[in-house]
């Protein structure tokens, strides 16, 4: 681990960069007079300087301010972090010692939250294609619970479980037939797409009779996931109701009531000023109003909660920092190329999603300009940001930072004409440390075995 203590960041008078513009960086972020801003106290050029580009930081204690305000905002319920969204090792402690369980969907991210100290009663595994090595993980390491998501995984189960000797507690994963969601690869709460146990076609309650049946397999409860970067609170209240149903019926045909009901993830975040986010407090506020006024009206007991909160938590605590390569004007555009791009950052090119990238680093009082930040691999579509605002003395050298960086980024990123994948550093009190290191051409060699 590498610690390096930095003088205490000077803020400017009259600050430059508004606090609109800041919404959208971690709330530790400071703009000096040299032009540059500090994030956890540490100012972003020497962040680069030291570690190199593209650099991911991480605002350690935005992390877990993040996880706190879900912490508190849901005092009754089971939160867990979606580590899709960003896992390493500091991250699976920090947000376990905020008193948060994890989401996994592989024995890979089980094993090194396991390795990093998260309590395995803690962490739920997903999966719609749970491979064998999945499942063998999970009960040997003893996850909390493990969320079923097809018909055929109910068999394989209690099998594994029977062999194992142990009961397993199990999730079932509904499909409540509701579409949310900021694009429809990321909309997982209707029938077309591959997750999930329809209520509509009743597969979801053959799942659960089916579940039922098996003696080494415990049902805990029922989950849903609607999909990702909601940012209104209506369909989690809709969900709830439906899940409300769906448990009730439960109840008449089976006589058993889940005591769990997981609503997942998906809480939408800004990603450029003016965005709307999801307003985490008012969604826990809502979600138990809901939740009481639709048990009472079934005449049910109010289930545990449980929620899988990753973007929300991970995203607007990242910073990703790019130098730039080249400027290339041409009639219709100027093209503003990085270090960096769609291996370390596929989202634009997947869900056209857009960023608000800004120079740091050096005062510049030239006019801003529209360009387009695009990245340095072999790919026409390997674009950043379009049409955004950058000095017109924007110039190779230049340091860009893109806030709200910190999920759905690293975690699937490529190798992509083998650049190596960047590094990641938290940030905290005045001190950058590594916590990622970069991948280098020597580890990307050392898989190629054949010759
Ligand atoms: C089952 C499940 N839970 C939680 C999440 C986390 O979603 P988000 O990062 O949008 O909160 C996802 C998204 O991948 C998911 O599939
Ligand atoms: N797996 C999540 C969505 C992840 C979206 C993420 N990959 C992004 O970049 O926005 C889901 O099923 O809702």
């Amino acid at each position: 681990m590498t610690t390096v203590g930095l003088p205490p960041a000077a803020p400017v008078a009259g600050d430059p960069v508004g606090p609109a513009e800041l919404s959208v960086w971690p709330s530790s972020t400071v703009s000096l007079s040299t032009g540059d801003l500090t994030v956890g106290g540490v100012p972003l050029a020497e962040a680069a300087e030291r570690f190199g580009t593209p650099l991911y930081l991480l605002d350690e204690d935005e992390v877990r301010t993040r996880c706190r305000t879900y912490a508190h905002a849901f005092p009754d319920a089971d939160i867990r972090y979606a580590a899709k969204a960003f896992l390493c090792r500091a991250m699976a402690r920090w947000v376990a010692e905020e008193g948060l369980g994890l989401d996994v969907c592989s024995a890979g991210e089980l094993e090194l939250a396991v390795a990093a100290g998260v309590p395995p009663e803690r962490i739920l595994l997903h999966g719609n294609a749970k491979s064998p090595h999945d499942l063998e993980a999970a009960l040997r390491l003893g996850v909390g619970r493990i969320v079923i998501d097809s018909p055929s995984e109910i068999a394989r189960l209690a099998a594994a479980a029977g062999a194992a000797r142990t009961r397993v507690k199990v999730m079932v994963r509904v499909v409540p037939g509701i579409t949310a969601g900021a694009h429809e690869k990321i909309r997982t709460g209707t029938g077309d797409q591959k997750f999930g146990l329809s209520v509509a076609d009743g597969s979801a309650q053959h799942a659960v009779a089916r579940v039922l049946t098996q003696p080494d397999l415990e049902l805990a409860g029922l989950h849903c996931h609607l999909g990702s970067q909601i940012t209104s609170t209506k369909p989690y209240l809709a969900a709830v109701r439906r899940m409300v149903g769906l448990m009730a019926r439960v109840r008449d045909t089976h006589g058993v009531v889940p005591p769990e009901l997981d609503l997942g993830g998906g809480h939408g975040i800004a990603y450029r000023p003016g965005e709307p986010a999801l307003d985490v407090p008012a969604l826990a506020r809502k979600v138990r109003a809901e939740l009481i006024e639709s048990c009472a009206t079934a005449g049910l007991t109010v289930p545990r909660l449980v929620i899988e909160p990753g973007r929300a938590i991970a995203g607007p605590s990242g910073v990703a920092l790019y130098r730039v390569l080249t400027v290339k004007r041409t009639e219709a555009h100027t093209f503003v190329a990085v270090d960096g791009g769609m291996s370390d950052n596929p989202r634009p090119a997947l869900y056209g999603v857009r960023y608000a990238p800004r120079l740091v680093g050096r005062h510049s009082y030239a006019e801003p300009a529209p360009v387009t930040v695009v990245g340095r691999h072999c790919e026409a579509g390997d674009v950043l940001a379009a049409g955004v605002p950058l000095p017109g003395d924007v110039r190779p050298g230049d340091l860009l930072a893109v806030p709200a960086a910190g999920a759905y980024h690293l975690s699937m990123a490529s190798a992509y004409n083998l650049v190596g994948r960047p590094p990641v550093a938290a940030v905290r009190d005045g001190a950058v440390r590594l916590l990622v290191r970069r991948e280098t051409l020597e580890d990307l060699r050392s898989r190629d075995i054949g010759s």
